[in-house]
């Protein structure tokens, strides 16, 4: 049976990540990079497509698992007939080429430990050579060579298209595996000292997580929170991926299933609020300077997303080869929403400059010449249908999301001038449209009759969207409109708080909200916005057992996909998912910090 989505914890290096599952094994690892070909795919197909598992021989799932406080480096340990066994996973800092690294340590009785190695480059799709080198094996195909060597040696053989290792470990007995990957073009990079790597990566991580300035109530969940969206982070350049995966489903067998392994605007500048309440400048700078040379360039040429150095193709494509997540087909890679147009992306954008402004974070001299080109191209689209802030794959529309941040875009631009007198900028221009997109909005995004917000002009449909109508300022939490919105969504898109991003049910994709076939689960961003307005409509008792319950959908290890299926009980698409730990990290700072973070 296919571990559920909850049953996997991540490991990372800051520039990509892999998923182990509670059997001990890594089922995804793309390298060198998160957006790169996986060489362990069996997350999306079967252990033919790939996977590394170290586990006591015979053993099925582990007895317990966790992290070492604060830090991303993952003990799993099995209690079985012979004695208990630990495996220590983690991902050093990258020097040169990535490292996995895996110690074994016996804690009780003999156990045989057993290592199963299916390298698949390619997604799965390539069956390299392995041979013997040095006491080591070494897999090469095409551009990829992989390292496996241990330490000390054990016993390696092939068989079938597999590697294996088995020896026995008993009390205090240690045996470290590593693999590494390199070009293989290039030589055999160096060796690292597998003990020193687990030294240093845990005081790297808690030294980095000791900098947290929250200390309310679940603090460890937050900063799991937060280690998670580090680990998100791709080192060299700043830019954040949404998620770790492409094609975990949002509906079990279904569809939607998409690649996050890249940069959304829109969900970076989240996380970058995220970060920058909680402390961490130096990380949202490198985000913003990330942006700052991502967007550069005529501002009609702004993508929704880009890739981790700012790239600007990410075309979409199938592997037909991969048989899904749980049979969920097609797998994607790449993501044409790329294409789309949406226009809450200038919002987020100009909002999240002003807030590194407002944050002391060191200006750039072309910062606000960005910003003011981002407002000037504004003023001339924001009339247009788009295709939101969900990326509708249906026809487009007046999305109510889209010009609330149009707005905020505008009231944003407004109020950085009004602080700071010597930029230049059309200010009355900028105040007039301000008061434009407010009056269109309240008089075509609102439907009387109903007291609430609508998806977008002239519908009936509501969208969870519009939760971030008080958190943006658009409208004060105490309007009755608001209150109105918040409650209309309480009752229609929300079953026991977790709620869906819009109603998907099951119809045909002609007639669907997003032109898609299927359903979905509860976007669970969404669920936090929920508690968010619940808090600031006055609501804090609900918000608070709200929160609660959606701090208890994390997993044994503190992690969040992107959607929870609450009849199931099962977390639904990609994992871990930045998205998804904005909301809670935001959430806890605005019930328990006074912060109002969204
Ligand atoms: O549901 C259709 C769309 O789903 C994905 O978009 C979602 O994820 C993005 C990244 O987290 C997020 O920014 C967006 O708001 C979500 O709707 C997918 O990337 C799209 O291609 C797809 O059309």
């Amino acid at each position: 049976m296919h571990p559920h989505i909850e049953d996997y914890a991540l490991i990372g290096d800051h520039q990509t990540a892999a998923l182990v599952s509670n059997r001990g094994s890594i089922d995804w690892l793309c390298l060198p990079r998160f957006d790169s070909a996986a060489c362990f795919a069996a997350l999306l197909g079967d252990e033919e497509n790939g996977h590394w598992r170290i586990a006591p021989r015979g053993a099925d799932a582990c007895t317990r698992r966790a992290y070492r406080h604060d830090t991303l480096v993952l003990d799993s340990e099995w209690e079985t007939d012979e004695g208990t066994v630990r495996v220590t996973d983690l991902m050093p800092q990258r020097d040169r080429s990535p490292d996995v690294v895996r110690l074994v340590e016996g804690l009780d009785g003999r156990v045989t430990v057993r290592s199963t190695l299916r390298l698949r480059f390619d997604y799965g799709s390539v069956v390299p050579w392995m041979r013997r080198s040095d006491g080591h094996r070494v897999a090469v195909a095409g551009p990829d060579a992989v390292w496996l060597r241990s330490e000390p040696e054990v016993l390696t053989w092939s068989e079938g298209r597999a590697t294996y290792a088995e020896f026995p470990v008993e009390r205090g007995d240690k045996v470290a595996l590593v693999l590494t990957w390199h070009p293989s073009h290039e030589p055999r990079p160096r060796l690292l000292d597998p003990y020193e790597s687990l030294r240093s990566s845990l005081d790297d991580w808690r030294s980095w997580a000791g900098r947290c300035r929250y200390d309310g109530p679940y603090r460890d969940t937050v900063v799991r929170s937060l280690i998670t969206l580090k680990a998100l982070t791709y080192e060299p350049t700043g830019g954040i991926v949404a998620a770790a995966t492409t094609s975990l489903p949002e509906e079990i067998g279904g569809v939607r299933n998409w690649d996050y392994r890249h940069c959304w605007l829109r969900d970076s500048t989240l996380t970058l609020g995220a970060l920058l309440s909680c402390g961490y400048q130096e990380e949202a700078e490198a985000w913003r300077d990330w942006l700052l040379r991502a967007v550069a360039g005529d501002p009609a040429d702004l993508q929704v997303m880009y890739g981790l150095a700012g790239e600007r193709r990410i075309p979409e494509n199938e592997l037909p080869w991969l048989a899904g997540y749980e049979g969920s087909r097609p797998v994607r890679i790449g993501n044409d929403a790329v294409r789309q147009t949406q226009l809450d992306v200038y919002g987020e954008v100009i909002d999240s400059l002003a807030l590194s402004r407002r944050s002391g974070l060191p200006t750039k001299p072309h910062m606000w010449r960005m910003q003011s080109a981002l407002m000037e191209y504004l003023r001339s689209v924001w009339r247009k249908r788009d295709e939101g802030l969900w990326e509708v794959r249906g026809p487009r529309r007046h999305f109510t999301h889209s010009k609330v941040m149009a707005w905020v875009a505008a009231d944003r631009a407004v109020r950085t001038l009004e602080m700071e007198p010597k930029l230049s900028g059309d200010l009355d221009g900028w105040r007039a449209l301000r008061e434009e997109i407010h009056h269109e909005v309240c008089e075509r995004g609102f439907d009387a009759d109903r007291n609430t917000f609508t998806q977008s002009y002239g519908s009936r449909e509501l969208d969870a969207s519009l939760l971030l109508i008080p958190v943006v300022g658009f409208l004060p939490p105490d309007d009755p409109r608001v209150v109105g919105t918040v409650d209309a969504i309480n009752a229609e898109l929300s079953h026991d708080g977790f709620v869906r991003r819009y109603s998907s049910d099951h119809r045909p994709a002609a007639s669907s909200i997003d032109g898609l076939p299927g359903s979905e689960g509860a976007f669970l961003v969404c669920s936090f916005w929920l508690a968010d307005a619940l808090h600031l409509t006055g609501r804090t008792e609900e918000a608070c057992e709200l929160f609660e319950r959606l701090v208890g959908l994390v997993n044994d290890v503190g992690l969040l996909a992107e959607e929870y299926d609450p009849v199931a009980g099962r977390q639904l698409g990609n994992f871990p998912q930045a998205f998804s730990h904005v909301g809670l990290v935001g959430t806890a700072l605005a019930l328990f910090d006074g912060d109002e973070a969204g």
